[in-house]
């Protein structure tokens, strides 16, 4: 997949966050999009996304060389930021048969090797809105490894993890990329250091 951003603006009401970005995102690449607190990388994520209109310029996907649709794009990412809530009211079981019913499992897992993944066996069962804040960060990044997508967003991934579970995420990173086109927002170095490439807002003010 590879995603091209033309003079790509936002802003919020007369506050321009980012303006006149030119860049192109390939896959089998990591990216990590920097900047400070409140500079604007999950904006940019989220019009990446497409859940977001940018204010000025233009965003294009071509899947080898199809050009797909905007509103199309959904189908081929996953994504996992803190401001993506997990539905509480299922059991870990219920929450991984929902999100297969929209998105196709990637080729080595089923819902008994995720559940594995997450180390969480003894949780299967148990509602969401019962597991820690690690716990369900981790949820969010297996949900988000473990689907058959091109794209991977990750909002800062690390939030809520303690070492065991970023040295977890980081191996999930390198298992479950290869191929795939990575972006990530951060402003922690630990979980962004293998991206090999990197945006930093600053530049677009
Ligand atoms: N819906 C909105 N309406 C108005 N302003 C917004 C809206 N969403 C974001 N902003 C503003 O846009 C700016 C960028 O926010 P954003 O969340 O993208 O930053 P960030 O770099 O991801 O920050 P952090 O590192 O704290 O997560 C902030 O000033 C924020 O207040």
């Amino acid at each position: 997949m590879k995603i091209s951003l033309e003079h790509i603006g936002r802003r919020f009401n007369r506050e321009w966050i980012f303006r006149d970005i030119n860049y192109e995102f390939g896959s089998g690449n990591s990216y990590a999009i920097l900047g400070a607190n409140g500079a604007g990388k999950s904006t940019l994520l989220q019009v990446i996304s497409g859940s977001l209109s940018s204010s000025e310029g233009k965003i294009s996907y071509l899947k080898g060389d199809k050009v797909i649709d905007q509103e199309k794009v959904f189908i081929n990412l996953s994504m996992a930021a803190p401001y993506l809530e997990l539905i509480e009211e299922f059991t870990l079981t219920e929450l991984i048969d929902f999100h297969f019913r929209f998105k196709k499992y990637h080729k080595d897992f089923d819902r008994k090797s995720v559940i594995e993944l997450l180390g969480l066996k003894n949780s299967e069962f148990k509602a969401i809105k019962y597991f820690s804040s690690g716990m369900k960060q981790r949820v969010k990044l297996a949900l988000a490894f473990c689907s058959d997508t091109d794209l991977l967003l990750l909002d800062e991934p690390a939030s809520n993890l303690d070492q065991q579970g970023l040295e977890w995420y980081l191996s999930l990173a390198s298992n479950l990329s290869s191929d795939r086109l990575v972006i990530i927002c951060s402003n922690q170095e630990q979980e962004y250091s293998f991206c090999r490439n990197r945006l930093n807002i600053a530049d677009y003010k």
